[in-house]
């Protein structure tokens, strides 16, 4: 089962329903065979961008492009695209063998190729052995296997995954999602992953769209995107941020960032003058003993056991900022109203002028 690699291209793609914007001037190229995430919040519009690749909902204006070809006026069976619901109800009435062979058969398959097609999409997500049982005597992780083969059992050009795995307890979640990317490698198919849980997404995709009310905010590596977010929503959106608000002032030659309560932090590079805001992952502040012209005060005003780290919420620069130090037996634990100094590593931070 392996079918001829076809990239998507997303051309100024506007949608509303009646006055309601959902999709603003979307541009997007997703390369072929890419696992492609979309990321963002309850109601960005994630969904209706797959939609409009799926060819279901109304009609956006600009263009799709599969495979090269623009297929906005095609319905969505003309499309050649394969999608897997968030509510992947199976038949509850048909076999696990029967759901999965239900789409060819609708295609009129020769029944000798529907169970010969039926048998390598079960050997895919592992569950040949169970081709004749119920819906209702399978675990919520091996319906959502079934609920893929069934997809992929169509040979689909491109594989649209509409959070896919939410459906499922948290630890199924981490091993499905593994189970996943092994089986979009294995077909080498291009997929788009919808999903509002970050983790998800970085762990799976090549690379991602994070989107905001309807706009692409950024796309990239996910590595990428939490390294060198382009704005504060983006910086937010893919993990826990410190956001220092303040401005880069000149002193004696020498360029620093004052935040809004007065401290100064040293700055390299060739930077401009003006208001902006430092966006620090949690690593990249650390308690120390030290007091320089890297270190902030600040007052632990929260404490929380993560097991292999302990985060500490610090009162310091008029914010209150994430600082996770790694747990060891017989580590050091800051008490909560302790006055501490926080050594900042001004190198990892991004800078987001206003
Ligand atoms: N059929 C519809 N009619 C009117 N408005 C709709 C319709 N479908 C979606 N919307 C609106 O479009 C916006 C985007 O919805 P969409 O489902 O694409 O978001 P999403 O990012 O997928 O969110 P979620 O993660 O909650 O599914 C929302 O404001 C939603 O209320």
């Amino acid at each position: 089962m392996k079918t001829e690699m076809l990239g998507i291209e997303i051309d100024d793609l506007h949608l509303a329903f009646g006055e309601t914007k959902v999709l603003t001037g979307v541009n997007l190229t997703i390369a072929p065979g890419e696992f492609f995430a979309f990321l963002g919040p309850s109601g960005s519009g994630k969904s209706t961008l797959l939609r409009s690749i799926a060819g279901f909902g109304p009609r956006p204006a600009g263009a799709i492009r599969i495979g090269g070809k623009n297929v906005v006026d095609l319905p969505p069976w003309k499309r050649n695209v394969g999608m897997v619901f968030q509510s992947y109800a199976l038949w509850p009435h048909m076999s696990v063998r029967e759901n999965v062979a239900f789409g060819l058969r609708e295609r009129k398959v020769p029944s000798a190729e529907i169970g010969r097609r039926v048998d390598e999409a079960l050997d895919l997500v592992g569950l040949k052995h169970l081709a004749d049982r119920m819906p209702n005597q399978l675990s919520g992780g091996q319906q959502q296997r079934i609920a893929l083969a069934r997809t992929v059992v169509i040979e689909p050009q491109i594989l649209l995954l509409d959070e896919p795995l939410s459906n499922l307890d948290a630890s199924l979640r981490v091993q499905m999602r593994r189970e996943l990317l092994a089986l979009q490698r294995k077909l080498g198919l291009t997929t788009i992953f919808v999903t509002h849980d970050q983790e998800e997404a970085n762990s799976t995709c090549d690379r991602m769209a994070v989107l905001d009310k309807g706009v692409i905010q950024q796309i990239g590596q996910p590595q990428e995107l939490y390294d060198d977010p382009v704005n504060l929503f983006v910086a937010r959106f893919l993990g826990t941020a410190n956001v220092l608000e303040g401005r880069v002032e000149k002193q004696h030659e020498a360029l620093r960032f004052v935040t809004g309560s007065g401290e100064m932090l040293p700055l390299g590079g060739a930077l401009s003058e003006g208001p902006c805001s430092v966006v620090l992952r949690p690593q990249n502040i650390t308690i120390t003993d030290r007091h320089g012209p890297d270190t902030i005060a600040g007052t632990v005003v929260h404490r929380e056991f993560l097991g292999s780290q302990i985060r500490y919420i610090v009162s310091a620069a008029g914010a209150e900022l994430v600082v996770d130090e790694s747990h060891h037996s017989g580590g050091r634990i800051v008490p909560v109203a302790q006055d501490v100094s926080l050594a900042v590593n001004m190198e990892s931070g991004v800078l987001l002028h206003a």
